[in-house]
């Protein structure tokens, strides 16, 4: 590891050396915490991977919404690691590779990090039209029918929404100002060279994480509300109301959680909740699940659990066939990492090994100057076609207001 290295480098820099020398990076601040953590994969390409967290090396993994037994996992290997405290000092480093690495050139050697630009490049809304509304609504009224016919009981359905920035935004100040909007979410900037992506997002919903006291946790998140009342001041969570339609809704994601737990037979689960959380803009109901894995002697939970909850009911649906071919046969644009999940893997903080990962929401597909914004929302049989579009205008805000306030 390289003194200089330590002392003269930023995340800004790393993170821009990495993006102009084509080497994929993934840069990320876990909720409640101060610390930003970087990777750099030297090997230039992201592998493919079955989600196995004892096997797979220290990294960030990063997944399509379509993924069955998450063996189609993107995986960036964290050849080279840094964590950061939030003026960019660098608290920790760690290489893979000696100096004779050709990545060390770029990354270590950067050209000079172009200044950082203060204000945020202005941006056109391109879409959604009000042709797409009148078609989200009708499918949403499309899969009220079918939900009324007993196909099944809960959809998430999607859309986008498409800008265009007027220069080519600097990614990291963007996450810099999640990071501060947002210091509850999971944050996050990937860069995935051969797709030309950067996924950039702040999620409130943690998939599956195991901390280096071997604890399990994974919650069941849904439905949704403004943080604000109609005068715009923020409401009081414990006061917020919610419908027999979001209660219901929530309680189907708690129990698929639950139908998890007893088919690997763990009864040793501690449930929490549901209790109203505030995620930005908006407030849900969570309900916390915890697991000791020492203590139920069940040290492969995680993998297991992984590839049984994903995709969950609160971005897929209920029963989750169904539920996915309704999804894929009326949605016109592809979801490829939206509601996917990504996060750490097996990286080493204090005494071990700890694992987070988050379900890919509240998040922006960026190719050069065109961001695409994904939004989805949770439909039952009781849900109302325009308040359906209004939540996912709503969630697509949670991004938006935060890459265009100046
Ligand atoms: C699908 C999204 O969010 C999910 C759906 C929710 C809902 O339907 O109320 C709430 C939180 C998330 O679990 C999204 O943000 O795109």
């Amino acid at each position: 590891m390289s003194s200089t290295l330590q002392t003269q480098q930023t995340g800004q820099a790393l993170w821009q050396a990495a993006v102009q020398a084509g080497y994929p990076a993934a840069i990320w601040r876990l909720p409640n915490h101060s610390e930003r953590e970087l990777i750099i994969d030297a090997s230039g390409t992201v592998s493919t991977v079955a989600m196995d967290f004892e096997e797979l090396p220290m990294g960030f993994a990063v997944s399509p919404f379509i993924n069955p037994d998450a063996e189609q996992t993107l995986f960036l290997k964290a050849d080279f690691y840094w964590r950061f405290d939030e003026n960019g000092t660098i608290l920790a480093a760690e290489h893979k590779h000696t100096d004779k690495h050709p990545a060390l050139d770029a990354l270590f050697h950067p050209a000079p990090a172009t200044a950082r630009k203060e204000t945020i490049p202005a941006i056109q809304i391109l879409g959604p039209s009000g042709e797409q509304q009148a078609q989200f609504e009708k499918t949403v009224a499309q899969a009220i029918r079918q939900m009324e016919r007993g196909k099944f009981r809960k959809v998430v359905l999607s859309r986008t929404k498409t800008i265009q920035f007027d220069e080519q935004p600097d990614v990291l100040m963007l996450f810099n100002r999640l990071c501060k909007a947002y210091p509850n979410a999971f944050v996050s900037a990937v860069y995935l060279p051969e797709r030309n992506q950067i996924w950039l997002g702040a999620t409130p919903e943690r998939l599956v994480s195991m901390d280096t006291d071997g604890i399990f946790r994974t919650v069941a998140l849904a439905g949704t509300q403004s943080a604000f009342d109609s005068e715009g001041r923020p409401k009081r969570p414990a006061d917020a109301p919610w419908t027999q339609k979001e209660i219901e809704e929530q309680a189907l994601v708690g129990r698929y959680i639950i139908g998890c737990f007893k088919k690997i037979r763990i009864r040793e689960y501690i449930e929490e909740g549901p209790r109203t959380v505030v995620a930005g803009n908006l407030m849900h109901l969570r309900s916390d699940y915890s697991v000791d894995m020492q203590a139920v002697n069940f040290p492969q939970l995680g993998t297991v659990m992984l590839r049984l909850l994903h995709p969950t009911s609160a971005v897929c649906g209920m029963p989750r066939e169904a539920a996915q071919e309704f999804i894929l046969q009326s949605e016109t644009h592809d979801r490829e990492l939206y509601s996917g999940f990504l996060g750490p893997v097996n990286i080493f903080r204090n005494e071990g090994p700890e694992s987070h990962l988050f379900v890919n929401l509240r998040c922006m597909k960026l190719e050069g100057q065109e961001g695409t914004l994904y939004a989805g929302a949770g439909l039952t049989e009781d849900s109302v076609p325009a308040k359906e579009w209004r939540e996912t205008e709503l969630k697509c805000d949670t991004l938006l207001s935060v890459v265009t306030k100046s």
